[in-house]
């Protein structure tokens, strides 16, 4: 859910104006989830500008106190949102772990790097969610550490069904800065899309699990 509209629409301008939103429609990424897509928004390239990473940190760091106060402890799932997770953390004076999609295969074999105790109260980080079995897996090994997760935010949603679906199972809360319908609106009216690649995402965008370019 997103919590402010002109948050949502500024976050979506400023993904666009630095080409963090990328269409590939010819020759489709491929996600996570091992869906194709014509589309990708990599969030991951708003930490190198300062006044755009300040302005992200600064908007999640006043949503996580909105809604949840101060937590123990801020969360980032790896690798996308260690980052922006830890600036949110400075900016909130709090202490900061990020979590990995696996134990390590070495070392310590941590999943949870960092110091974390249990039941101490967290606020997850992302940048991204998709289908959400990323950040919720995340979720899954704070709760094995006994974390009293209080709850998602993520910079950007394309707010698929399946997602509020996993969302739902897993009993976790989610807000987000921003969001599909708002990057396209943003995307429609300043031209960054044309009507042919409009006209793509909007069939992708009825069954994206299954799309194909063909
Ligand atoms: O909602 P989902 O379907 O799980 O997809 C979203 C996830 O995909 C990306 O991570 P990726 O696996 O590409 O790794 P990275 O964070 O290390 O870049 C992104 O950062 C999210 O964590
Ligand atoms: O689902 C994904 O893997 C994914 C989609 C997207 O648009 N951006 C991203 O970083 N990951």
């Amino acid at each position: 859910m997103v919590l402010d509209k002109n948050t949502a629409k500024k976050t979506a301008e400023l993904l666009l104006q630095i080409n963090a939103i990328k269409l590939k429609p010819e020759n489709p990424f491929t996600w996570a989830s091992g869906w194709n897509s014509p589309i990708y928004c990599d969030n991951r390239i708003l930490l190198s500008y300062p006044l755009i990473r300040n302005y992200i940190r600064d908007e999640m760091a006043k949503q996580v106190e909105q809604l949840y106060g101060k937590p123990d402890c801020i969360v980032g799932v790896a690798t996308g949102a260690i980052g922006i997770g830890a600036l949110v953390a400075d900016k909130l004076n709090l202490p900061f772990v990020y979590v990995r999609p696996q134990p390590k295969s070495h070392g310590r074999q941590n999943q949870i790097e960092g110091h974390l105790e249990a039941n101490q109260s967290v606020v997850v980080i992302e940048d991204l969610i998709s289908t959400g079995k990323s950040s919720l897996n995340a979720v899954d090994a704070l709760r094995d550490q006994k974390a009293n997760v209080k709850g998602m935010l993520a910079i950007f949603t394309y707010g698929f069904q399946t997602a509020l679906d996993n969302f739902k199972d897993k009993n976790t809360e989610l807000h987000t800065l921003s969001s599909y319908e708002y990057l396209i609106e943003q995307a429609s009216e300043t031209g960054y899309v044309k009507d042919d690649q409009l006209k793509t995402l909007m069939e992708w965008r009825k069954d994206p699990s299954k799309w194909t370019n063909k």
